[in-house]
């Protein structure tokens, strides 16, 4: 009898398979450019530890949209502020939603947070909470004495310091959080001595939230290796015990929302203006003309200090401390510039390498707040070269206070303290190194002498 049938049956059937699968794909599918994927890991072997470096070199060679494989999952990442509007406006209703991430999953409860849930009604109602109850115009004026309140303690405080070194981000996370956390509860979160928080630990959470919210989890993107949690992510759950999930993830958002983002776009600012000492002079010599010695810079104060408000430009567009915004995710196949994006792609917008693009900004690699002097230049979301809160219906619903914390923040801390280096560092020693993360921070933390420089009665 001839058996030699039964050595060729599984060939026999796997050339089936693979007609059935041709027949079954769509026509004339177009996808964007990218490299060759391996079986498996798909191109995970390309992204490094700081992956929106990670991307921008693949986009020198592949261009302004292209797509990647994260294991099996397809990834298409935007790298040009075409890219960038055609993603986060012309198909905003296609890619509003996120990927299912282990982040989402394990910092957010479930996915119960604004930031990683999935596009619906749910998503909805929250975020019109957000607007109405805790971001409207008429609440955040209110409440701007809580936030007066919250920085003369924060400037007190630094002031007690002189002749030591600050690290300075200690001292802008805890001014952030405590301004929105008195404008939500009216109550002390921690104080010394009687703590309602202890403040490390809290800081400890957030922390931990960006890092985990911004990681690239192998078991994202390979299924089967999740359970053997291989860098050691799901281990590090956050452990806030508390019951009821939605509001705790609500509040949650508020509180790593307001104390990251903001402290961390001072710091970076901080760090870029110490390596150009003239753009710290002139940002003073601004704050006196304008303010004058006698008092401390207010809200309203900011329309009338460009050169401030353009440091605060430029420090979004070379440190959006989203590099990437959150991941974005198609709900449905759409065609983009020409290209086919499957239902269930992570879209990933290069806000790191859109600030960077030459065809957009002369000297881009230059910190130069020059550039946005006598223009009105836009933040909020309608310009695609410059976008640190993202745009269309993700755009971050907590810019109003962001812009106004971190510009006071910013004004106050020229206005009223002379930044001294440390240790005979020179200003081209501070260092512009990145840590990676949902918010991406310096990775040096600076300690600096802050020697006061108003009238000591209004510290
Ligand atoms: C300088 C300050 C801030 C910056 C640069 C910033 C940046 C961002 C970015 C880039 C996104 C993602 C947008 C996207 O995926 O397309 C985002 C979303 C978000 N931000 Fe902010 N943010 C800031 C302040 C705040 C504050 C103060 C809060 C709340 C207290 C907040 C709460 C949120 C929330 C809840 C989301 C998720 C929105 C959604 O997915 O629908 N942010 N932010």
């Amino acid at each position: 009898m001839d058996i030699s049938w039964i050595l060729f049956a599984p060939l026999y059937a796997a050339a089936v398979a693979l007609l059935s699968k041709l027949i079954r794909s769509k026509p004339n599918r177009k996808i964007p450019p990218g490299p060759k994927p391996w079986p498996i890991i798909g191109n995970l072997n390309l992204i490094g530890p700081i992956p929106h470096r990670s991307f921008h070199l693949l986009s020198q060679k592949y261009g302004e949209i292209m797509q990647l494989k994260f294991g099996k999952y397809p990834v298409v990442v935007a790298s040009s502020p075409e890219m960038a509007r055609q993603f986060l406006r012309v198909h905003d209703a296609s890619f509003a939603s996120r990927p299912s991430l282990a982040a989402g999953k394990y910092t957010s409860y479930n996915y119960s947070d604004l930031v990683w849930a999935p596009h619906g009604p749910y998503w909805r109602q929250t975020r019109r909470i957000y607007s109405f109850e805790v971001f409207n115009n008429k609440k955040l004026k209110l409440y701007e004495r809580v936030r007066v309140a919250e920085r003369q303690y924060f400037l007190s405080n630094i002031r007690a310091l002189a002749g030591k070194p600050v690290v300075l981000k200690d001292h802008l996370s805890r001014y952030s959080l405590s301004t929105t956390w008195k404008m939500l509860s009216r109550d002390e979160y921690f104080s010394e001595g009687n703590s309602v928080l202890n403040m490390d630990e809290l800081h400890e959470m957030v922390d931990e939230w960006f890092l985990l919210s911004g990681v690239f989890n192998i078991g994202d993107w390979i299924p089967w290796l999740s359970p053997f949690d291989l860098q050691g992510y799901l281990r590090m759950e956050v452990e806030v015990e508390l019951t009821r999930d939605c509001v705790k993830a609500l509040i949650q958002n508020l509180i790593v929302g307001s104390m990251d983002t903001s402290a961390t776009t001072v710091e970076w600012a901080i760090h870029e203006i110490l390596r150009q000492p003239r753009i710290i002079e002139k940002a003073k010599a601004e704050l006196d003309k304008v303010i004058g010695r006698e008092r401390w810079v207010e809200e309203d104060d900011i329309s009338q200090l460009p050169y401030l408000d353009a440091i605060v430009t430029e420090t979004f567009r070379l440190h959006a401390v989203g590099t990437m915004l959150a991941p974005h995710y198609a709900m449905q196949d759409c065609s983009v510039a020409g290209y086919d994006i499957s239902k269930g792609t992570t879209v990933f917008v290069n806000v790191w390498s859109i600030g960077r693009d030459p065809g957009a900004w002369d000297s881009p690699y230059e910190f130069l707040p020059e550039r946005f002097l006598g223009k009105e230049t836009d933040v909020l979301g309608s310009n695609f070269a410059l976008l640190p809160f993202g745009s269309g219906r993700r755009v971050c619903p907590g810019y109003n206070l962001g812009l106004k914390v971190v510009r006071t923040m910013l004004a106050n801390l020229l206005h009223g303290f002379d930044l001294k280096l440390v240790d005979g560092m020179m200003p081209e020693d501070v260092s512009l190194e990145e840590e990676y993360g949902l918010s991406t921070h310096p990775k040096h933390q600076l300690s600096l002498l802050m020697e006061p420089t108003l009238p000591l009665r209004l510290y």
